[in-house]
């Protein structure tokens, strides 16, 4: 997400080769977040001598019998707040291991238009807590925006330990409750860390006092949390930030496209997409940010490319895998956190969106509900968003907009609106997908919930080659749930051509369309309390996520399992006798031959013909998966 008010201050960078941490940190002045900051920065050595001596100056002034750190950072902060204009403060240090910005935001009455500001990049969070106070409305509510803000790690930094006498009792009690609050959260990497800011206790060295605590000490956590595959490397996005025509005498005239890649990783002779055209070409080149020719390109990088077909491409446009495409569409549904003091965010009203490289005008159409950050209550009477307010709203643009979940990429899922009258930014909003029923149609709640049922539904998606064994293994999956007493329902890609797809064939985009339906139909299944079994090539990997994402948006469950049985052993088998024809060309764009299959690399589970016969597998996952 962009959003401007940046300032960097602090010691200078080294953009070296190390790696770059962002952090956010949040709580309070008094749960010792100034402190915090300023011991990082101060034990990392990266504070200035002369800041320094005129801290243990003041500190002495003041009888402070220890350096008083929080003076680094509040001191600045006073003097920002002069100009006011500034709200987020960048501050850097580094160790021998990784480089760390720091987006200091004020915890006051702006602290959700500051957080979103400053965290949306971050890919840790360190929330404080005073280990006297315990989890607060505050602790919960900024825990709540990491995970909106879909940061990838929070750590829970249980300050003031002096003060509970390193009470490893203490310390228990808190993780006990953050954790039940926070299973209700999207958060992953969960970690606490028992700390003194203040003296220093686990935050570069082991605390003496603490000798129970078998964890990291803060500093080492955070140089050595695992980042580098937080980024999206599956989903080739580069949106094209401009146009270069090189002018030469000669006629040479071989136009590159450059921006900076929001996802995935494009290498030159990738077959290509550009949106919302829907034109397809092939990369010849890429040159990196020194104008070099390079091999791969991935996030971050600012890259051009050049393509093997003269397409008319401006700024705005997207280019994709053809196989991966993100959403495209006039019509979202985004979480909207709303920045103005001066306007509410109002149905009916019109403003612009900018996302990644495009600009377009869009209307509110819908304030779905609000929320209340600090209780995850939604008032759906709602229909407008004040300062600091949080609301999911669906948005009309008129331009196409390309786009990708929130949650699964932060840059192609992420807009700024911006008042056309006083070119002010006015809101952020974070995409949870597209609105495919346009604004005249709405959606009918049911009176019964899903705890009322009698079980709890899944899907089981098998995915492999024809002939892997998918169907063997549903059937036998199907037979045994049902003997179970389970409600369980198959659905074979083969019987499906039959009536709901048939009038799908075998290109990309048809295909695309039947695992598209099918995992639609596969989670109304399982809302249902069946555990719907799909056995379906699926061959596209953005699909089949599209299909857990289906799910995942909807709270059920989905297990993806890869029937992994080699090419040769599928065409060896050659059940229905299609390998051969295919060969001979009698059957065109078959999986595996002349049609790509893209190996899952996250599956829950993987099955070879190594592991038995088809019901002793069945049996392995129903055991495995607790069905
Ligand atoms: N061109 C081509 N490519 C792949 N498969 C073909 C093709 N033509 C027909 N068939 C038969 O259709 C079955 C695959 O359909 P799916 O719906 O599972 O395919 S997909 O997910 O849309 O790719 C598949 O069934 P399984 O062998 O059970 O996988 C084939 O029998
Ligand atoms: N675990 C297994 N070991 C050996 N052969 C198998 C196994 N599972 C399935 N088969 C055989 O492989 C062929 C293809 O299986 P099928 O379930 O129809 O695959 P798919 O639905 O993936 O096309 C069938 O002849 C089946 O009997």
């Amino acid at each position: 997400m962009t959003v401007t008010d940046h300032e960097a201050t602090g010691a200078p960078v080294d953009l070296g080769r190390k790696e770059l941490l962002r952090l956010a940190t949040a709580g309070s002045v008094d749960d010792g977040k100034s402190t915090l900051i300023g011991r990082l920065l101060f034990d990392s050595k990266s504070i200035f001598t002369d800041q320094m001596e005129s801290i243990e100056r003041t500190s002495a002034e003041r009888g402070d019998e220890y350096a008083n750190l929080a003076l680094l950072t509040d001191g600045l902060r006073a003097e920002r707040e002069q100009g006011i204009t500034i709200d987020v403060a960048y501050r850097y240090f580094a160790t021998p291991r990784r480089k760390f910005i720091v987006a200091d935001t004020p915890g006051h009455v702006q602290y959700t238009r500051n957080m979103v500001t400053g965290a949306s990049t971050a890919d840790l969070a360190i929330v404080l807590i005073d280990a006297r106070k315990g989890v607060l409305e505050q602790t919960r509510r900024h825990a709540f925006l990491s995970s909106l803000l879909g940061i990838p790690h929070l750590t829970l930094a249980v300050n003031k330990m002096d003060l509970v006498d390193f009470s490893q009792e203490r310390f228990d009690e808190i993780r006990a409750e953050f954790a039940s609050f926070a299973s209700k959260l999207n958060v992953t990497d969960l970690t606490f860390v028992p700390v003194s800011a203040l003296l220093g206790d686990n935050i570069v060295e082991r605390s003496t006092n603490m000798p129970w605590y078998q964890g990291s000490p803060l500093l080492h956590h955070l140089e050595e949390v695992h980042i580098a595959s937080d980024r999206n490397l599956i989903d080739a996005r580069l949106p094209v930030q401009y146009v270069i025509r090189p002018q030469r005498a000669d006629g040479y005239d071989h136009r590159s496209y450059a921006g900076s890649v929001a996802g995935g990783v494009f290498r030159p002779g990738d077959d290509v997409v550009v949106l919302p055209g829907g034109f397809t070409s092939r990369i010849a080149e890429i040159w990196g940010p020194g104008g070099a020719p390079v091999a791969e390109a991935f996030p971050p990088m600012a890259v051009s490319v050049s393509l093997t077909d003269e397409i008319d491409i401006t700024r705005g446009e997207m280019i994709a895998r053809p196989n991966n495409r993100p959403w495209v569409g006039r019509d979202v549904d985004a979480m909207v956190c709303w920045f103005s003091e001066a306007t509410t965010l109002t149905e009916g009203n019109r403003y612009v969106v900018a996302s990644t490289t495009t600009q377009t005008r869009a209307q509110v159409t819908a304030v779905d509900y609000r929320l209340d950050v600090n209780t995850l209550h939604r008032d759906e009477t709602a229909d407008t968003l004040s300062l600091n307010e949080i609301g999911r709203v669906t948005l009309h643009a008129q331009q196409p907009l390309m786009f990708d979940a929130y949650r699964r990429n932060r840059d192609t899922g992420s807009f700024i609106l911006v008042d056309e009258t006083t070119n002010q930014t006015v809101g952020a909003g974070m995409i949870t997908g597209p609105v495919n029923h346009g604004a005249t149609i709405v959606w009918h709640g049911s009176k019964v919930s899903r705890d009322q049922r009698p079980y709890a539904g899944a899907t089981i998606w098998l995915t492999g080659l024809s002939g892997s064994g998918k169907s063997s293994l549903a059937v036998e999956l199907e037979r045994r749930l049902v003997a179970a007493g389970r409600p369980a329902y198959l659905m074979d890609g083969d019987n499906l051509r039959h009536g709901l797809n048939s009038d799908l064939g075998f290109g990309d985009a048809d295909r695309r369309e039947n695992i598209r339906r099918t995992g639609e139909v596969a989670a109304l299944f399982a809302d249902s309390g069946a555990v719907a079994i799909v056995s379906l090539i699926s061959p596209f990997a953005a699909e089949r996520r599209r299909a857990r994402d289906i799910h995942d948006a909807s709270g059920l469950t989905f297990h993806e399992v890869f029937v992994d049985t080699p090419l040769e052993e599928c065409e060896r088998r050659d059940p229905k006798g299609l390998y051969a024809r295919a060969r001979r060309g009698e059957v065109t764009n078959f999986t595996g031959i002349d049609s790509p299959y893209e190996r899952p690399e996250h599956a829950d589970l993987v099955v070879t013909p190594a592991d038995g016969t088809p019901g002793d597998v069945a049996e392995a996952i129903i055991r495995d998966l607790g069905l």
